[in-house]
């Protein structure tokens, strides 16, 4: 089956040039962090940047950019991003829902039907990168989602405290399968780092990242440090203005 027989056409008066899909084998590893972080420092390169909020049932991108409110619709029906405060064009389930609170409980088919309308459905304006936070795991959700959306890359986002090995293997897989390449690996809660005396405490572990790194022939792009000051900034809405220089050298390697 050739993996672009159910990709869906951009509306045509939208143009996307790239996109990297941020993937993780389970909910909680910091997939939205490493979306919301990447497109900031796409922006901060100067670049128009896009996010689609793919993760339906566990939406937290509105939440860290503080959007609320609802996504405008055009005279011909589609779509109208939100815009963030330095300028990220956003679509995600929360900003469509009556209530952002109300709990999503729809099933695969009609998850994936969301995302295909998150992409081919909304103004896209000439969009240089767009990330797509992805549902989490290796199921049937985020394969329809590789399937309507032309993924050009991948981020594959792991903690040291998941079974990491097995975890990649199934993402290696998966983006074989659909024929993406991989970007390279990212660990997130890789260490804390303490305020006193600078030594970096590996809370989750000993982190086994560079040797599965080695063994899948993969980059790892990042090592996140566990940073109280960044959940707080995320929980505050404030993630633009989060300072991650461990996230330098992935976006210079990646958004050129
Ligand atoms: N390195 C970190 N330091 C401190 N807090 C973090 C870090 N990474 C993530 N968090 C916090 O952990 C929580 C989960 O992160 P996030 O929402 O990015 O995970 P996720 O993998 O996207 O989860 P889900 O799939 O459930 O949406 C958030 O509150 C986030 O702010």
């Amino acid at each position: 089956m050739a993996n672009n027989e159910f990709r869906e056409e951009l509306d045509p008066q939208s143009s996307v040039n790239k996109v990297i899909g941020i993937v993780s084998g389970k909910g909680g590893v910091g997939k939205s962090l490493v979306t919301s972080l990447m497109a900031v420092k796409a922006m901060t390169k100067g670049f128009r940047v896009g996010i689609i909020d793919a993760d339906i049932t566990g939406p937290s991108i509105p939440k860290a950019f503080g959007l609320s409110g609802k996504l405008g619709v055009t005279y011909d029906q589609l779509m109208v991003p939100a815009v963030t405060n330095t300028g990220i064009n956003v679509v995600s389930t929360n900003l469509i829902l009556e209530n952002e609170t109300d709990p999503v409980i729809w099933r695969g088919p009609v998850i994936a039907g969301v995302v295909k309308q998150f992409w081919k459905d909304t103004v896209w304006n000439n969009i240089d990168y767009m990330f797509v936070d992805m549902p989490p795991g290796t199921g049937d959700v985020p394969l329809t989602v590789f399937q309507s959306i032309p993924v050009d890359g991948i981020i594959i986002v792991t903690s040291p405290q998941e079974l990491v090995s097995m975890i990649v293997t199934k993402a290696v897989n998966m983006a074989k399968k659909m024929n993406v390449p991989i970007l390279g690996l990212v660990e997130n809660m890789s260490y804390f780092e303490c305020p006193d005396c600078g030594h970096r405490h590996e809370i989750f572990g000993k982190s086994h990242i560079d040797e599965i790194a080695k063994k899948e022939g993969l980059k790892v792009l990042a090592k996140i440090p566990i940073d109280p000051e960044v959940a707080k900034q995320v929980d505050a809405g404030l993630v633009e203005y989060v300072q991650a220089p461990w996230l330098d050298e992935a976006a210079d390697s990646i958004l050129k």
